[in-house]
């Protein structure tokens, strides 16, 4: 059982409170100003990934309130708890373990009296042999011919990690295979779809662990449907779907054949499932040597968040900061911007992975709770997000926390452009800092009158003092991708036990489900609705009129 500690009754939480109103008065140029020594203080290196979180409004006595309120909520005690398959998602009794399916050095990890780590291993080898089978050619199609294409059909956690890993590591793709997604019900995407690819040279993954989900068995049965208008004989299916599930019987049932189909386990969730068969896309996108590399980046993260103390523990020092602005600085959101082309999914995939754990107003008591929960992550590559809402976070009224993201290594070495975005990069981070003063801005308007100046002076300072956390990476390969993806899913955990919530379930995307599947009949006939409120009963009849 997880410890329920209200954090804001702890002793730590009431320092806290104090320090804030005392360091809250400083400009983060003081803080640096007083401390040349804040970047070896705030910074820590983790193999080839860099943090440097001196640029926020801390110094040493908030990093040890912040790591004695993780201790009063007994995360340590947590962590543990996880990583030895207690069954800390309580709402639906089941215990945590993506741990498990990237941990390397194979020592046991107990449920429900069982090693899981034998049915780990034995789903990666058949995930091994099949994706080498796809990317040799040697899998083949209906008329012979070897796969091309592959469209992975899931949603939320059986599409969005897929999506991310497979686009930030596009420079390890092979070459004679493509990969296409498909999640929306909105009949556009599957139709987009299916216009690039070939019956014949397609391979279908059907990626949901519940397999009753309704946007991909809808698409699944679309994608069936077009197959066999080209294939004709339903024989033919098991060449060219293959399932990814925990649940076999509803696989056969769609007609998949068995002997395709990837299981994978109840003690996964979905947003943390890109490290089980989930992943076969990915493996048979870029190799399943590099999907190994993936899982052996993770795992080095898991021991590194595991074994290491708060103050040096990287996942644990960017919960905490995030706890720090989102509890006691008041901020609601926080950004995630990579310069990183290849990383555009990054911010979207941990959307799903932050908001759908940690989106949640009751305690692991039941109660509802008295301060904020899970933040808003967004953000989009630099320097795409420069010129469209760094505006609001230079000179907005809003407080947004942003993590910083770039290899210093680019896969795309072209000219002079790396060095260009790089510099972008740091010049960011160093301008939320400091800001620019009104005698700063003065100084540069030369040759302008009094009155000029002091018109338009105001609109060109810069306050600063906005916090940012650098993260940089040596280079994006498929390990230092899997360190970075724990990092944050760790980030998660931690910030989840603290503010007491329960992280692994979704509760909170039933109800909209639920009401959708008792709409979704009344849309059939031209019949008048009244069994709604009046707005919903409005907006479904007037639909109802449009589409006749
Ligand atoms: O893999 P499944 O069972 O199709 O579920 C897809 C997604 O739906 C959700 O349950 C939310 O609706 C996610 O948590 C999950 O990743």
């Amino acid at each position: 059982m997880l410890n329920s500690t209200n954090f804001t009754q702890t002793p730590a939480f009431k320092k806290l409170k104090a320090h804030h109103r005392t360091i809250s008065k400083k400009h983060l140029k003081e803080l640096f100003a007083e401390d040349k020594n804040r970047f070896k203080k705030f910074s820590i290196k983790f193999n080839d990934i860099l943090l440097d979180y001196s640029k926020n409004n801390i110094n040493r006595r908030t990093i040890g309130y912040l790591t004695e309120l993780a201790a009063e909520c007994d995360l340590s005690g947590a962590i543990e708890q996880m990583f030895v398959g207690e069954k800390i998602n309580q709402t639906e009794n089941r215990s945590v373990l993506h741990v498990a399916l990237r941990n390397r050095s194979n020592t046991p990890i107990i449920v429900d009296g069982k090693d899981v780590m034998p049915d780990v291993n034995e789903v990666l080898n058949k995930m091994k042999g099949f994706s080498e089978k796809v990317i040799s050619g040697a899998w083949k199609g209906y008329t012979n011919k070897s796969i091309t294409d592959i469209v992975n059909i899931g949603i939320g956690g059986s599409d969005l990690g897929p999506v991310m890993v497979t686009e930030a590591l596009k420079p390890y793709k092979k070459k004679n295979i493509n990969i296409h997604f498909v999640s929306n019900v909105d009949g556009t995407h599957i139709a987009e779809t299916l216009k690039k690819v070939n019956p014949e040279t397609t391979l279908f993954m059907i990626a949901s662990k519940t397999f009753t989900t309704q946007e991909t068995m809808t698409n699944a049965l679309s994608a069936r449907d077009w197959f066999l208008q080209s294939a004709v004989n339903e024989e033919f299916v098991k060449k060219h779907f293959v399932a990814i599930s925990t649940s076999q019987n509803l696989v056969e049932k769609f007609g998949i054949d068995p002997a395709n189909m990837f299981g994978f386990w109840d003690w996964v969730g979905g947003r943390y499932s890109l490290w089980s068969a989930i992943g076969l896309s990915i493996a048979c996108t870029i190799g399943f040597d590099n999907f190994e590399q993936l899982l052996l980046g993770a795992h080095e993260m898991d021991n590194h968040f595991r074994t290491t103390p708060f103050e040096k523990n990287i996942p644990v020092v960017l919960a905490l900061l995030g706890i720090w602005y989102n509890n006691f600085y008041g901020a609601e959101s926080q950004a995630i911007l990579p310069y990183d082309q290849y990383l555009h999914r990054f911010a979207a995939y941990f959307q799903q992975g932050d908001m759908e754990s940690n989106g949640k107003y009751i305690d692991r008591n039941g109660n509802k709770v008295d301060y904020q929960t899970g933040p808003i992550i967004w953000g989009e590559p630099g320097t795409n997000g420069q010129h469209a809402f760094y505006q609001l976070i230079h000179q907005g009224t809003k407080l947004i926390p942003a993590d910083f993201i770039a290899p210093a290594i680019s896969h795309n070495p072209l000219g002079e452009h790396h060095k260009m975005l790089l510099s972008n990069f740091f010049a960011q981070t160093e301008a939320l800092m400091n800001g620019k003063t009104r005698e700063e801005v003065e100084a540069e308007l030369t040759g302008k009158s009094k009155e000029e100046m002091a018109k338009i002076a105001p609109f060109k300072v810069f306050q600063g003092n906005r916090p940012t956390n650098s993260i940089l990476v040596k280079k994006i390969t498929p390990k230092s991708l899997g360190s970075l993806i724990a990092m944050y899913e760790h980030k998660i955990f931690v910030q989840g036990i603290i503010w007491n919530v329960f992280s692994f379930d979704q509760w909170g995307v039933e109800l909209g489900k639920q009401l959708a599947n008792r709409i979704y009949p009344e849309l059939t006939d031209s019949q008048a609705i009244e069994s709604h409120d009046c707005s919903t009963n409005a907006l479904i009849n007037q639909y109802k009129k449009w589409r006749k």
